[in-house]
């Protein structure tokens, strides 16, 4: 195991009064959240925007502080590591942002940026060494040795994610943070980005943890998917087996808000839809979080005790897909079925089914 996240929090403060100098609340982006990941895989989180994916991959590498909780990576725990050895161990981490553009500082040639990283970690002391570091970089990226001379302006932005990529192995990390490493780039440049990573996993060894709000990016690439609502993961499994058998009513809405090409299949297979917005993370519902949103809520259970994320049990899956919902073993053996129970929207106040024609005409899923 090479990170392991243990009930963390990231809780941002909201600050009010003339020189905002009183805090009235937080906003609570991580919210509990225990997550592992192995050495090697690529670990998929998923959910949609404001649900915290980004500030749960930044509290991972230790670029935004933990509120509570802890994360160990490779045994040691980060918080605890001060000055040098947190400098040494940073290295071993690194992050790749969704768009290159505002990550790479426009004045740097690309040999700059790359340079930098290395400096900081002591890596350049050696010019031959140190030069053909670099060669090798724009190799294993797929540019030619030429583009060092080049600023990132001259680049399309599936260039300029190779160069954010180069940057982040210039150090020779363990783990790589991915937020959103495709969603700003053309549809037909996506594909050959999502190869360059999965290319430079089997060179290197490298562990990724992906972060995005397109399902089917994160279905390509992951072994493992998590699924995250309002600060905290709701499901987790395997990459396959989350889509074939999801558990938890908000996974089942995202899968069935992803369009199918084939129009008997779209036509035939569940639809669940969501009604209202994401809520506030400032001011999260009670009970399970997804409760005002959710096709099977129960009254009582559902608003008052949050659910564990538990190993729940499925007919010749893993025994290692976890979910937190109150229903998930009933689900999971089939005894409710989401569509036959009665939706509510918090918003409109409206009670009915949830794909009939008497739907709600703004239900949607906001990923
Ligand atoms: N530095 C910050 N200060 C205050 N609030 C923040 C800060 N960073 C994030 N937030 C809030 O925390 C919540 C989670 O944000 P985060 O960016 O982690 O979500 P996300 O799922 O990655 O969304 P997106 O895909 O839009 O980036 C949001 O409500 C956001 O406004």
């Amino acid at each position: 195991m090479l990170v392991e996240a243990s009930d963390l929090e990231v809780y941002f403060p909201i600050k009010s009064g003339i020189i905002f100098d009183r805090t009235v609340g937080h906003v609570r982006a991580v919210d509990g959240v225990d997550l592992t990941i192995h050495r090697g895989e690529t670990y998929g989180l998923v959910g949609e925007s404001g649900c915290g994916k980004s500030t749960l991959g930044k509290a991972i590498l230790n670029l935004e502080p933990p509120t509570a909780g802890s994360v160990v990576f490779d045994g040691t725990d980060i918080a605890s590591l001060k000055g040098e050895d947190l400098r040494r161990e940073r290295k071993r981490f690194q992050m790749v942002f969704q768009d290159p553009m505002s990550s790479l500082d426009p004045r740097q040639t690309v040999e700059n940026l790359l340079l930098e990283g290395m400096r900081a970690h002591g890596l350049d002391t050696d010019k031959d060494a140190t030069r053909a570091r670099l060669r090798e970089l724009m190799s294993s990226v797929g540019l030619p040795v030429a583009a060092l001379s080049k600023y990132p302006h001259e680049f399309s932005g599936g260039q300029r994610q190779r160069i954010g990529i180069a940057r982040a192995l210039s150090v020779g990390p363990d783990l790589i943070v991915a937020d959103e490493p495709v969603s700003a780039l053309d549809v037909s440049i996506q594909a050959q980005v999502i190869n360059l990573l999965q290319d430079l996993q089997d060179e290197l060894g490298l562990t990724y943890l992906v972060v995005a709000h397109d399902l089917a990016v994160v279905r390509h690439i992951s072994d493992r998917i998590g699924v995250m609502y309002l600060g905290g993961l709701v499901e987790e499994s395997d990459g396959a087996e989350l889509y074939d058998v999801p558990l938890h009513p908000y996974t089942r809405a995202l899968m069935s808000a992803v369009p199918v090409p084939d129009p008997q299949v779209e036509d035939s297979r569940e639809q669940i839809l969501l009604t209202g917005d994401l809520p506030s993370p400032a001011n999260p519902p009670s009970g399970c979080r997804f409760h005002t949103r959710c096709p099977w809520k129960q009254e009582t259970l559902c608003d008052t005790e949050r659910p564990q994320l538990r190993v729940v049990e499925v007919d010749g899956a893993s025994a290692s897909h976890r979910v937190a919902c109150h229903y998930a073993e009933q689900v999971a053996s089939g005894e409710i079925q989401p569509h036959q129970v009665e939706a509510v929207s918090v918003e409109s106040g409206f009670t009915g089914p949830v794909d009939g024609p008497d739907a709600p005409p703004e239900a949607y899923v906001g990923v």
